[in-house]
């Protein structure tokens, strides 16, 4: 899909497109502090001037400090253990308490959806410069915060819509042909032949909420079986096939005869779907919801799925769920009528676990040597108050030098600002970070070569 797609209210950085950059990574030996960084070994980086500088702050690799959690995936794992990094695996989310202790001395930080990095973790955080999200989602992190405190936040936008888009087709037909309900009865040793209430899925609609990735994906793969699709976005989309964008989520809701979820969690989209969006859909229709947990009511729906005003619905997320495999988990979902509940794993598949590991581990180590998730040089990274006339005093620091490239972004009061610079001696690299690090506007300065 193109990149128009992705949400505007969850502008997140994705694993090319740092939100912010981060703070310097690792102190060299008896520091504490370390603005200016260089590798330790001889690289294909910098020219024969700025390499003298390493002397200045050089750091070792195995002195940069990585934290994985919920089974991030072993491609990156071995990727960035390849680089000389530490890394340290858990297979699990951690708690509020635990992370704080585990966070303090981490330079990066790889998750997936159930770890919350809130403000208050980010706060213990004190040599924190990169979080990857080893997921599509991002709303785990407190983004805002991360940023302000020049902290870059990646993710992995598309490596896993493949497989949620396939596991909600599966579920359109399961929940169709009351497959699960059928499943644990024979399980149970009792044999139940019906046809009443299941049907084909050839020439039903499906009402796909959330355009993006995923959404369009699945479009594909719907009308491919015979549906007839239609979505609702809050931006105006190309519709794909001979799908049709509808105006409001109530057309949606009062069409379909299966109504899918595939919006981010923001505060428009919580408790999205209640009471009354469930009173619009149609007798004996279906919900699938493979977003996040908060976006539906749980008792809201319940109490449809048990009056039977739907048939059915397929939930693979929810508001609370357990931290590891093996936890308990309850649900007032649990027992209603062709009700299909799986734990979150829309997104686990081997290929897609292993694009993602891959992708985000190459955010980390491209971030971590050059300032950017994009290959590029020697360059001041500057992340800065959003203010009037930053730029025009970082020119003025600047003016005596040959700058190759100079690119700036801009979220909210949050600036960004890199700069290529060729031809500068040490002592010069010394004096514009003192001087770009000390302008008012300043939140993390780095120099990295
Ligand atoms: N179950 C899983 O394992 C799993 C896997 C991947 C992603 N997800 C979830 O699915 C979400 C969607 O993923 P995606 O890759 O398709 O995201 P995306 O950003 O590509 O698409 C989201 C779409 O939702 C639209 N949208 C935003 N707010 C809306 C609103 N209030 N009403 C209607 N449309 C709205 C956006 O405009 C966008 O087109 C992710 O944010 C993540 O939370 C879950
Ligand atoms: O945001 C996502 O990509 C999905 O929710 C998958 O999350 P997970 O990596 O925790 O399974």
């Amino acid at each position: 899909m193109p990149s128009t797609n992705s949400t505007p209210v969850q502008s997140i950085a994705t694993a090319t497109n740092p939100i912010t950059a981060g703070p310097a990574l690792i102190p060299a030996e008896g520091s504490t502090a370390a603005p200016i960084m260089t590798r330790e070994r001889q690289g294909s980086v910098g020219s024969a001037a700025t390499k003298k500088a390493k002397v200045l702050k050089p750091f070792n690799t195995a002195n940069i400090k990585i934290l994985l959690l919920e089974n991030v995936n072993e491609t990156a794992v071995s990727a960035l253990r390849d680089q000389g990094y530490q890394v340290e695996t858990y297979a699990k989310a951690l708690g509020e308490d635990d992370l704080i202790d585990k966070i303090k001395d981490v330079h990066c930080i790889g998750i997936r959806s159930k770890t919350k990095l809130t403000k208050k973790v980010l706060d213990a955080a004190e040599k924190l410069g990169v979080i990857g999200c080893f997921c599509i989602g991002t709303n785990q992190v407190d983004l805002e915060h991360a940023a302000s405190k020049g902290i870059a936040v990646f993710n992995s936008p598309f490596s896993n819509s493949r497989s949620v888009a396939e596991l909600v087709i599966a579920e359109i037909v399961l929940l169709s042909r009351q497959l699960g309900d059928r499943n644990k009865e024979m399980h149970q040793g009792i044999w139940s032949k019906v046809s009443a209430n299941c049907y084909e899925i050839r020439g039903k609609t499906l009402g796909i909420v959330g355009y993006g990735h995923i959404g369009s994906q699945l479009s594909v793969l719907a009308e491919s079986m015979g549906m007839r699709v239609l979505f609702y976005d809050v931006v105006p989309l190309m519709p794909l096939g001979t799908s049709k964008q509808v105006h409001s989520l109530s057309d949606l809701l009062t069409e379909a005869d299966f109504v899918t979820l595939h919006v981010p969690e923001t505060e428009d989209t919580k408790n999205m779907i209640g009471e009354l969006e469930l009173n619009q859909m149609k007798q004996g229709s279906f919900l699938i919801n493979a977003s996040r947990g908060t976006i539906v009511q749980i008792p809201a729906l319940a109490k449809a799925l048990r009056s039977g005003h739907l048939g059915g619905a397929a939930v693979d997320v929810f508001p609370k769920e357990p931290a590891a495999n093996g936890k308990f988990f309850e649900s007032e979902l649990i027992g209603c009528p062709n009700t299909l509940l799986t734990p979150h794993i829309g997104g686990s598949t081997e290929e897609a676990q292993s694009m993602i590991g891959v992708e985000v581990s190459q955010a980390f180590i491209k971030f971590i040597y050059n300032g950017t998730s994009i290959e590029t040089s020697i360059r001041l990274c500057y992340t800065h108050a959003n203010v009037p006339g930053v730029l025009l005093r970082i020119t003025n620091i600047l003016a005596d030098h040959n700058v190759d490239k100079q690119f700036s972004d801009s979220k909210g009061k949050i600036a960004y600002l890199m700069a290529d610079i060729s031809d500068v001696t040490a002592e010069q690299i010394q004096d514009i970070y003192r001087r770009v690090s000390e302008t008012p506007t300043n939140i993390v300065t780095r120099v990295l070569y």
